[in-house]
């Protein structure tokens, strides 16, 4: 009989039976996974459910929302305030954060990015929703943000969903990065991606171009090196991907490893950078790390940085150690 892969499930009763202690984790992150899978649902429905569009609304960072954004949002709140293990959760489509009644005893926070990458929804190109577990300090108040503001190397817990050709779940509590696909006959997630890890050295890169009148000298140069390819300083050919959507770009690579940027530029650096500290930058370079690779602001590792604000945007410069190694010795020169 061919053999059947490990399901989330299982795998998740297994880590639990070697890590010791309760059950927890295991629930909050099959409620994750139950919410991935309804969101992958909606998504895969395209235009037949009429949910594609604009959502007519604005979320708190002044964005256009999407009607999936919105969707995606209203799943992760619904099914993650089940259970009552957090009396409070923070998005990037709510302003403020979002108390979970009669969940005043739970122990964890909630960070998440319920649709990442949403300008690709309308045109049909991967998506993803990111995740961030947290503890609640002892004494601290749920209901305040600043119960929140912890540094990434506090994170419990963190992962994301890919909802591409297939549904990935990718998740790390700490002890690697591991990769589940979702088989939709029978609605569970198999272990297909074990012990993801990044090589040290690539030979592609990504970033969006059309933004190099506004970037900083380091990133300049170093987008300038690859470009020069086998005849430059680099003395090899470069190749380049731009996704749009942060949890396609580091899907790829935890599968080949690359580097992944979206520095301070001239332009957004009032701003602090594009992406999110809480519930984009933190989780990913968590699992980064995890899977060996690096990530910094080009100026220190990003899971260091003291947060000041739930909806703090960050530079972000993740992927293979030794090119992020380059770009931030770039930055120290
Ligand atoms: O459109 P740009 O400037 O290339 O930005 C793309 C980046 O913005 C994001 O889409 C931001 O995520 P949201 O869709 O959650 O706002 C990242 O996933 C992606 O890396
Ligand atoms: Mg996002
Ligand atoms: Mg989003």
């Amino acid at each position: 009989m061919s053999q059947i892969p490990q399901t989330l499930t299982h795998w998740l009763i297994d880590a639990q039976r070697k890590a010791g202690g309760d059950s927890v984790m295991l629930q909050l992150l099959d409620d994750i996974a139950t919410a991935c899978k309804m969101i992958s649902h909606e998504i895969a429905q395209g235009a037949m459910l009429g949910n594609l569009g604009k959502a007519g609304s604005e979320n708190v960072q002044g964005e256009e929302q999407k009607q999936l954004d919105v969707i995606a949002n209203d799943i992760f709140l619904a099914v993650n305030a089940q259970a009552g293990h957090y009396p409070a959760m923070a998005s990037e489509e709510l302003e403020d954060v979002y108390v979970v009644d009669g969940a005043a005893e739970g122990k964890y926070l909630l960070l998440f990015d319920p649709l990442d990458g949403s300008s690709n929804i309308d045109v049909n190109v991967s998506v993803g929703s990111i995740f961030s577990i947290l503890r609640l300090p002892e004494g601290a108040d749920p209901s305040q943000a600043a119960a929140f503001l912890q540094t990434g190397v506090q994170q419990v817990a963190a992962g994301y969903a890919l909802y591409g050709p297939s549904t990935m779940l990718v998740i790390s509590v700490g002890q690697g990065v591991h990769g589940f696909t979702l088989d939709r006959n029978t609605g569970l997630f198999y272990l297909t991606h074990p012990d993801m890890s990044i090589p040290a050295d690539t030979k592609e890169f990504a970033i969006n171009a059309s933004r190099a009148r506004f970037w900083e000298a380091p990133v300049k140069r170093y987008v300038d090196e690859c470009l020069a390819g086998k005849t430059g300083p680099r003395g090899r050919d470069f190749n380049m991907r731009w996704i749009a959507s942060m949890v396609a770009e580091v899907h790829r690579i935890l599968t080949r490893g690359g580097l992944f940027m979206y520095p301070m530029d001239a332009e957004n650096q009032a701003k602090g950078g594009k992406l999110r500290l809480m519930y984009e930058a933190n989780p990913m370079s968590f699992l980064v790390e995890q899977a060996g690779g690096a990530a910094s602001t080009g100026r220190q590792r990003i899971m260091d940085v003291a947060p000041t604000g739930l909806h703090q945007r960050i530079s972000v410069i993740l992927g293979s150690k030794n090119e992020v190694e380059r770009v931030a010795s770039y930055h120290a020169e």
